[in-house]
């Protein structure tokens, strides 16, 4: 076993659903720190889109899309580290000093944090280090309210980033921060506009320590690790998000019209957005060149991107749903009727 310092240190990367971690990622990853990291990117959902709008994106980036990270943990992120850490060994990857994974926004993280903990193998090479959770400060506090998996994202966290500071009533911001350091009163807490952060206070002492974060997070913890050697290889615990949440992708072969298409998408989130958890795409718009990223937040649409260019072969539009409690037909009939009037919008889907 290699001496604790020599260890490469595992970065996790969480928030909820939109709060901002691939937007902090791409800011992390120009930090010359973080520039060799290793980036291993998880989505909720079959399609995933996410790695197509991470910069960098080279081979030691990685996709783990077949699932949720933390349901197939066990399995997935082990053998992804090892397989990289294998390619670095072998000088197929460029050498890294540091891992970062990227959660999905559902993800529990206590047996993330399990396997990175405690993995026989994975502890040979590999420790824990930071673990940073972005808050979205707009819609934060009633994902707190609502969802469990926040909750335990921001009770692990050393360092909680607060996005979206930039749109939210600062009393708003108050009450966030109040709750959160009730959550966890041992987080250092950052603002991070658009990912803005200080790297450096986001990196200093890169030693995780569960015991600092209270007893409940060694609990969770700790029953992870026991459930782990009691189930190992049963795969995907079905119980463990609430199940009226899923998500499926809209999937168009002909360039759309970005005027109708936005009213449609405004008029959805305006009248449908407490159930549309998210919403995010990649556009092929009538007469434009490269795509256009759109992100929505339950009621919320952010400004869209323009991308410089395609991140693959593919000219399709995609756009990513993740629902909670709306079924995927009242989309997909809202989108007919659009087509009927306007033509343009994505028509089939794919299930998550
Ligand atoms: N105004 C504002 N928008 C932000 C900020 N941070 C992120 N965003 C926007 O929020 C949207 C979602 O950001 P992402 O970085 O994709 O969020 P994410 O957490 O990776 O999303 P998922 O992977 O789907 O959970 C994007 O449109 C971002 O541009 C911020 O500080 N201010």
């Amino acid at each position: 076993m290699s001496a604790y310092s020599e260890l490469t240190p595992i970065i996790v990367l969480t928030g909820f659903l939109g709060s901002g971690k691939t937007t902090l990622l791409n800011r992390l990853l120009k930090h010359p720190a973080l520039g060799d990291a290793a980036v291993l990117i998880n989505e909720f959902g079959e399609v995933g889109i996410d790695h197509q709008l991470v910069e960098a994106v080279d081979e030691s980036t990685v996709l783990l899309s077949s699932g949720c990270l933390c349901c197939t943990i066990r399995d997935d992120l082990k053998q992804a580290i090892m397989e990289i850490h294998d390619k670095r060994a072998r000088g197929i990857v460029p050498p890294y000093r540091r891992v970062i994974v990227e959660t999905t926004g559902l993800a529990d993280p206590a047996p993330i944090l399990a396997t990175l903990m405690n993995d026989v193998s994975l502890r040979h090479h590999y420790r824990l280090g930071t673990i940073i959770t972005t808050v979205d400060a707009v819609n934060g506090l009633d994902q707190l309210e609502r969802q469990e998996e926040p909750r335990k994202q921001a009770a692990v966290a050393d360092r909680i980033v607060l996005t979206k500071t930039d749109i939210a009533e600062p009393e708003a911001v108050e009450a966030l921060r109040h709750r959160l350091e009730q959550i966890n009163p041992s987080a250092e807490f950052l603002i991070g506009q658009h990912g803005a952060v200080d790297v450096e206070r986001v990196l200093r002492a890169d030693v995780y320590d569960a015991a600092a974060k209270g007893g409940e997070v060694l609990r969770w913890i700790e029953a992870e690790a026991a459930a782990s050697h009691a189930h190992a290889g049963h795969g995907h615990d079905v119980n463990r998000h609430d199940a009226s949440i899923h998500a499926f992708c809209l999937i168009h072969d002909e360039p759309i019209d970005w005027t109708v298409f936005g009213i449609w998408l405004t008029m959805l989130l305006h009248t449908h957005g407490e159930h549309i958890l998210r919403v995010k795409g990649l556009l092929n718009v009538e007469g434009a060149d490269t795509p256009v990223v759109i992100n929505g937040v339950q009621h919320i649409i952010h400004p869209p991107i323009h991308l410089d260019a395609w991140p693959d072969e593919s000219r399709q539009s995609r756009v990513v749903f993740i629902v909670r409690g709306l079924e995927r037909a009242l989309i997909e009939e809202s989108l007919a009727v659009f087509n009927r009037l306007g033509g343009g919008a994505p028509q089939s889907s794919k299930a998550a």
